[in-house]
Protein backbone atom coordinates (compact mmCIF):
# COMPACT_ATOMS: atom_id res chain seq x y z
CA UNK A 1 0.00 0.00 0.00
CA UNK A 2 1.39 3.39 -0.81
CA UNK A 3 1.61 5.51 1.73
CA UNK A 4 0.35 8.31 -0.39
CA UNK A 5 -3.08 9.34 -1.56
CA UNK A 6 -3.57 9.75 -5.03
CA UNK A 7 -5.19 12.89 -6.46
CA UNK A 8 -9.03 12.47 -6.29
CA UNK A 9 -9.13 13.19 -10.04
CA UNK A 10 -5.93 10.93 -11.02
CA UNK A 11 -7.36 8.44 -13.99
CA UNK A 12 -5.13 5.24 -13.67
CA UNK A 13 -3.53 3.74 -16.86
CA UNK A 14 -5.38 1.52 -19.44
CA UNK A 15 -5.75 -1.78 -17.71
CA UNK A 16 -6.37 -3.27 -20.88
CA UNK A 17 -5.21 -2.10 -23.78
CA UNK A 18 -5.85 -3.51 -27.66
CA UNK A 19 -3.91 -5.46 -29.50
CA UNK A 20 -2.17 -3.12 -31.91
CA UNK A 21 -2.63 -3.74 -35.42
CA UNK A 22 0.85 -2.37 -36.11
CA UNK A 23 3.58 -4.83 -35.54
CA UNK A 24 6.51 -2.57 -34.38
CA UNK A 25 9.76 -3.52 -36.24
CA UNK A 26 11.96 -5.92 -33.88
CA UNK A 27 14.33 -3.72 -31.77
CA UNK A 28 11.76 -1.19 -31.63
CA UNK A 29 12.54 1.27 -28.41
CA UNK A 30 9.58 3.04 -26.27
CA UNK A 31 11.49 6.12 -26.03
CA UNK A 32 9.61 7.79 -23.46
CA UNK A 33 7.84 6.45 -20.65
CA UNK A 34 7.63 6.71 -16.53
CA UNK A 35 7.42 4.39 -13.74
CA UNK A 36 5.66 6.10 -10.33
CA UNK A 37 7.31 4.79 -7.19
CA UNK A 38 5.54 2.44 -6.54
CA UNK A 39 5.28 5.24 -3.68
CA UNK A 40 6.03 3.34 -0.05
CA UNK A 41 9.29 2.42 -1.90
CA UNK A 42 10.15 5.46 -3.67
CA UNK A 43 8.81 8.36 -1.71
CA UNK A 44 7.16 10.89 -4.24
CA UNK A 45 8.48 14.30 -3.86
CA UNK A 46 7.51 16.90 -1.69
CA UNK A 47 7.28 19.37 -3.86
CA UNK A 48 5.48 17.33 -6.59
CA UNK A 49 2.30 19.17 -8.07
CA UNK A 50 0.29 15.76 -8.50
CA UNK A 51 0.22 12.39 -6.54
CA UNK A 52 -0.30 9.78 -8.98
CA UNK A 53 -1.13 5.97 -8.21
CA UNK A 54 1.85 3.84 -8.87
CA UNK A 55 3.40 2.47 -12.04
CA UNK A 56 5.74 0.07 -11.59
CA UNK A 57 9.10 -1.33 -13.76
CA UNK A 58 7.69 -4.58 -13.37
CA UNK A 59 4.01 -3.38 -15.04
CA UNK A 60 6.12 -1.24 -17.59
CA UNK A 61 8.37 -4.52 -19.01
CA UNK A 62 4.82 -6.21 -19.36
CA UNK A 63 3.14 -3.36 -21.58
CA UNK A 64 6.66 -3.12 -22.98
CA UNK A 65 6.43 -6.38 -24.37
CA UNK A 66 2.74 -7.03 -24.60
CA UNK A 67 3.25 -4.11 -27.35
CA UNK A 68 6.04 -5.55 -28.36
CA UNK A 69 8.82 -3.81 -28.32
CA UNK A 70 12.17 -4.43 -27.27
CA UNK A 71 13.46 -1.41 -24.86
CA UNK A 72 12.56 1.49 -23.59
CA UNK A 73 13.56 5.25 -22.19
CA UNK A 74 12.35 6.35 -19.00
CA UNK A 75 12.27 9.63 -18.11
CA UNK A 76 12.46 10.77 -14.70
CA UNK A 77 8.78 11.76 -13.64
CA UNK A 78 8.29 15.50 -12.70
CA UNK A 79 6.40 13.95 -9.56
CA UNK A 80 9.76 12.16 -7.99
CA UNK A 81 11.32 15.89 -8.68
CA UNK A 82 15.50 15.78 -8.26
CA UNK A 83 15.35 12.08 -6.82
CA UNK A 84 15.82 9.44 -9.37
CA UNK A 85 15.83 6.49 -7.01
CA UNK A 86 13.06 4.86 -8.50
CA UNK A 87 14.05 5.64 -11.87
CA UNK A 88 17.60 3.88 -11.33
CA UNK A 89 15.81 1.16 -9.84
CA UNK A 90 14.10 0.50 -12.77
CA UNK A 91 17.09 0.82 -15.02
CA UNK A 92 19.34 -1.62 -12.79
CA UNK A 93 16.44 -4.11 -12.99
CA UNK A 94 16.41 -3.97 -16.65
CA UNK A 95 18.70 -6.16 -18.12
CA UNK A 96 20.22 -3.50 -19.96
CA UNK A 97 16.98 -2.73 -21.99
CA UNK A 98 16.38 0.78 -20.23
CA UNK A 99 17.93 3.59 -20.22
CA UNK A 100 17.33 7.15 -18.54
CA UNK A 101 16.83 10.50 -18.79
CA UNK A 102 17.43 12.15 -15.28
CA UNK A 103 16.51 15.60 -13.21
CA UNK A 104 19.48 16.90 -11.49
CA UNK A 105 20.10 20.33 -9.80
CA UNK A 106 22.88 22.43 -10.37
CA UNK A 107 24.28 21.03 -7.30
CA UNK A 108 24.86 17.70 -8.39
CA UNK A 109 28.40 16.24 -7.77
CA UNK A 110 30.68 14.56 -10.52
CA UNK A 111 30.29 11.12 -8.80
CA UNK A 112 26.57 11.02 -8.29
CA UNK A 113 26.60 12.10 -12.64
CA UNK A 114 28.90 9.41 -13.02
CA UNK A 115 26.83 6.97 -10.87
CA UNK A 116 23.43 7.91 -12.91
CA UNK A 117 25.75 7.19 -16.16
CA UNK A 118 26.76 3.69 -14.77
CA UNK A 119 22.89 2.87 -14.07
CA UNK A 120 22.06 3.74 -17.82
CA UNK A 121 21.34 7.25 -17.42
CA UNK A 122 21.67 9.45 -20.95
CA UNK A 123 20.31 12.76 -20.12
CA UNK A 124 18.69 15.56 -17.92
CA UNK A 125 15.39 17.00 -18.57
CA UNK A 126 14.69 20.63 -18.44
CA UNK A 127 11.18 21.05 -17.60
CA UNK A 128 9.32 24.42 -18.14
CA UNK A 129 6.14 23.59 -17.96
CA UNK A 130 4.13 25.30 -15.08
CA UNK A 131 1.43 23.19 -13.76
CA UNK A 132 4.49 20.55 -13.45
CA UNK A 133 7.31 22.60 -12.03
CA UNK A 134 8.69 25.52 -10.54
CA UNK A 135 11.71 25.86 -13.61
CA UNK A 136 15.02 26.41 -12.38
CA UNK A 137 16.67 29.69 -13.22
CA UNK A 138 18.80 29.54 -16.55
CA UNK A 139 21.85 29.92 -14.41
CA UNK A 140 21.12 26.90 -12.86
CA UNK A 141 20.31 25.41 -15.88
CA UNK A 142 23.55 26.41 -17.82
CA UNK A 143 25.69 24.93 -14.74
CA UNK A 144 23.99 21.68 -15.50
CA UNK A 145 24.64 21.74 -19.26
CA UNK A 146 28.10 21.95 -18.66
CA UNK A 147 28.27 19.27 -16.30
CA UNK A 148 26.39 16.94 -18.42
CA UNK A 149 28.04 18.04 -21.53
CA UNK A 150 31.47 16.11 -20.84
CA UNK A 151 29.36 12.40 -19.81
CA UNK A 152 28.34 12.75 -23.74
CA UNK A 153 24.28 13.24 -22.48
CA UNK A 154 21.66 15.09 -23.75
CA UNK A 155 19.05 17.43 -22.61
CA UNK A 156 15.81 17.07 -22.96
CA UNK A 157 13.40 19.71 -22.69
CA UNK A 158 9.21 19.94 -22.01
CA UNK A 159 7.33 23.16 -23.06
CA UNK A 160 4.26 24.36 -24.43
CA UNK A 161 4.22 25.73 -27.86
CA UNK A 162 3.03 29.49 -26.69
CA UNK A 163 6.33 29.52 -24.57
CA UNK A 164 8.72 28.69 -27.17
CA UNK A 165 9.19 32.19 -28.35
CA UNK A 166 10.45 33.35 -25.24
CA UNK A 167 12.41 30.41 -24.57
CA UNK A 168 14.16 30.08 -28.03
CA UNK A 169 17.27 31.43 -27.51
CA UNK A 170 17.90 30.22 -24.27
CA UNK A 171 17.40 26.58 -26.13
CA UNK A 172 19.71 27.47 -28.83
CA UNK A 173 22.52 28.81 -26.82
CA UNK A 174 22.32 25.01 -25.25
CA UNK A 175 25.80 23.20 -25.64
CA UNK A 176 24.39 19.69 -26.11
CA UNK A 177 22.13 17.48 -28.03
CA UNK A 178 18.36 18.62 -27.34
CA UNK A 179 15.38 16.66 -27.33
CA UNK A 180 12.22 18.66 -27.62
CA UNK A 181 9.01 16.37 -25.03
CA UNK A 182 5.58 16.10 -27.24
CA UNK A 183 7.11 17.79 -30.39
CA UNK A 184 6.63 21.11 -28.34
CA UNK A 185 2.94 20.72 -27.52
CA UNK A 186 1.72 22.05 -30.82
CA UNK A 187 -2.16 23.62 -30.74
CA UNK A 188 -3.53 21.78 -33.78
CA UNK A 189 -6.32 23.75 -33.84
CA UNK A 190 -3.86 26.27 -35.39
CA UNK A 191 -3.26 26.21 -38.93
CA UNK A 192 -0.27 23.40 -39.49
CA UNK A 193 1.57 26.23 -41.81
CA UNK A 194 1.10 29.15 -39.39
CA UNK A 195 3.60 30.53 -37.45
CA UNK A 196 3.63 29.18 -34.05
CA UNK A 197 4.86 25.47 -35.56
CA UNK A 198 6.91 27.56 -37.78
CA UNK A 199 8.56 28.44 -35.31
CA UNK A 200 9.10 24.91 -33.89
CA UNK A 201 10.10 23.57 -37.28
CA UNK A 202 12.63 26.37 -37.67
CA UNK A 203 14.35 25.75 -34.88
CA UNK A 204 14.47 22.26 -35.74
CA UNK A 205 15.75 23.14 -38.83
CA UNK A 206 18.31 25.64 -38.20
CA UNK A 207 19.78 23.75 -35.12
CA UNK A 208 20.73 20.12 -36.30
CA UNK A 209 21.45 19.45 -32.25
CA UNK A 210 17.53 19.50 -31.73
CA UNK A 211 15.51 16.04 -31.85
CA UNK A 212 12.16 15.89 -31.65
CA UNK A 213 9.72 13.36 -29.69
CA UNK A 214 6.47 12.98 -32.06
CA UNK A 215 4.64 11.27 -28.59
CA UNK A 216 1.63 12.49 -26.98
CA UNK A 217 -1.29 12.78 -29.71
CA UNK A 218 -3.79 11.82 -26.72
CA UNK A 219 -2.57 15.19 -25.08
CA UNK A 220 -2.06 17.32 -28.19
CA UNK A 221 -5.79 16.10 -29.86
CA UNK A 222 -8.56 18.41 -30.25
CA UNK A 223 -10.39 15.48 -31.31
CA UNK A 224 -9.74 13.29 -28.93
CA UNK A 225 -9.83 9.25 -29.26
CA UNK A 226 -13.22 8.76 -30.87
CA UNK A 227 -11.81 11.09 -33.84
CA UNK A 228 -8.47 9.04 -33.78
CA UNK A 229 -6.19 11.77 -32.95
CA UNK A 230 -6.38 12.54 -36.58
CA UNK A 231 -5.96 16.07 -36.22
CA UNK A 232 -2.44 15.95 -34.76
CA UNK A 233 -1.04 13.62 -37.86
CA UNK A 234 0.00 16.16 -40.01
CA UNK A 235 2.26 18.24 -37.32
CA UNK A 236 3.24 14.84 -36.09
CA UNK A 237 4.09 13.36 -39.94
CA UNK A 238 5.28 16.83 -40.98
CA UNK A 239 8.03 16.11 -38.10
CA UNK A 240 8.93 12.91 -39.23
CA UNK A 241 9.32 13.36 -42.52
CA UNK A 242 11.73 16.58 -42.89
CA UNK A 243 13.89 15.66 -39.86
CA UNK A 244 13.39 11.35 -40.34
CA UNK A 245 17.25 11.07 -38.57
CA UNK A 246 16.19 13.28 -35.71
CA UNK A 247 12.87 11.91 -34.20
CA UNK A 248 12.06 9.65 -31.16
CA UNK A 249 8.61 8.19 -30.73
CA UNK A 250 7.39 6.45 -26.91
CA UNK A 251 3.76 5.90 -25.23
CA UNK A 252 4.32 8.56 -22.66
CA UNK A 253 2.85 5.64 -20.43
CA UNK A 254 1.31 6.05 -17.41
CA UNK A 255 0.14 9.07 -19.13
CA UNK A 256 0.75 11.60 -16.39
CA UNK A 257 -1.97 14.43 -15.68
CA UNK A 258 -5.12 12.77 -18.39
CA UNK A 259 -7.41 14.42 -17.21
CA UNK A 260 -10.00 14.23 -20.26
CA UNK A 261 -9.31 10.70 -20.64
CA UNK A 262 -6.55 7.58 -20.80
CA UNK A 263 -5.68 6.58 -23.69
CA UNK A 264 -5.53 2.86 -25.04
CA UNK A 265 -1.91 2.28 -25.45
CA UNK A 266 -2.42 -0.06 -28.65
CA UNK A 267 -3.74 2.49 -29.95
CA UNK A 268 -1.59 5.04 -29.79
CA UNK A 269 1.09 2.44 -31.71
CA UNK A 270 -1.52 1.96 -34.10
CA UNK A 271 -0.81 5.50 -35.20
CA UNK A 272 3.00 4.75 -35.65
CA UNK A 273 2.05 4.45 -39.68
CA UNK A 274 0.17 7.30 -40.11
CA UNK A 275 2.86 9.21 -38.76
CA UNK A 276 5.86 7.58 -40.12
CA UNK A 277 4.27 6.18 -43.28
CA UNK A 278 7.09 3.90 -44.75
CA UNK A 279 9.01 1.20 -43.79
CA UNK A 280 12.29 3.54 -43.62
CA UNK A 281 11.44 5.76 -41.95
CA UNK A 282 9.44 3.58 -39.05
CA UNK A 283 12.93 1.90 -38.54
CA UNK A 284 14.31 5.28 -38.35
CA UNK A 285 11.99 6.67 -35.74
CA UNK A 286 11.69 3.23 -33.57
CA UNK A 287 15.08 1.19 -33.77
CA UNK A 288 18.05 3.49 -35.40
CA UNK A 289 17.41 6.99 -33.73
CA UNK A 290 16.67 5.75 -30.16
CA UNK A 291 19.98 3.36 -30.47
CA UNK A 292 21.97 5.89 -31.83
CA UNK A 293 21.01 8.59 -28.71
CA UNK A 294 20.98 5.73 -25.75
CA UNK A 295 22.82 3.20 -26.69
CA UNK A 296 25.33 4.21 -28.35
CA UNK A 297 27.87 2.46 -26.43
O1 LIG B 1 1.99 16.66 -19.58
C1 LIG B 1 2.22 16.08 -18.48
O2 LIG B 1 1.48 16.18 -17.50
C2 LIG B 1 3.46 15.29 -18.36
C3 LIG B 1 4.01 15.13 -17.09
C4 LIG B 1 5.22 14.52 -16.97
C5 LIG B 1 5.92 14.42 -15.70
O3 LIG B 1 5.30 14.69 -14.68
O4 LIG B 1 7.11 14.11 -15.74
O5 LIG B 1 5.86 14.01 -18.06
C6 LIG B 1 5.31 14.10 -19.31
O6 LIG B 1 5.97 13.62 -20.25
C7 LIG B 1 4.08 14.76 -19.46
Amino acid sequence: MSQFVVDADWLHWHQSPSVPDFKVPEGAVDAHCHVFGPGDQFPFAPQRKYTPCDASKDQLWALRDYLGFSRNVIVQATCHGADNRALVDALNHSNGLARGVATVTESITDEALQSLHEAGVRGVRFNFVKRLVDALPFDALKVIADKIKPLGWHIVIYFEAQELPELYDFFTALPTTVVVDHMGRPDVSKPLDGPEFALFLKLLAENENFWSKVSCPERISKVGPTGSYEDVVPFARTVVERFPDRVLWGTDWPHPNMKSHMPDDGHLVDMIPKIAPTEALQKKLLIDNPMRLYWAD
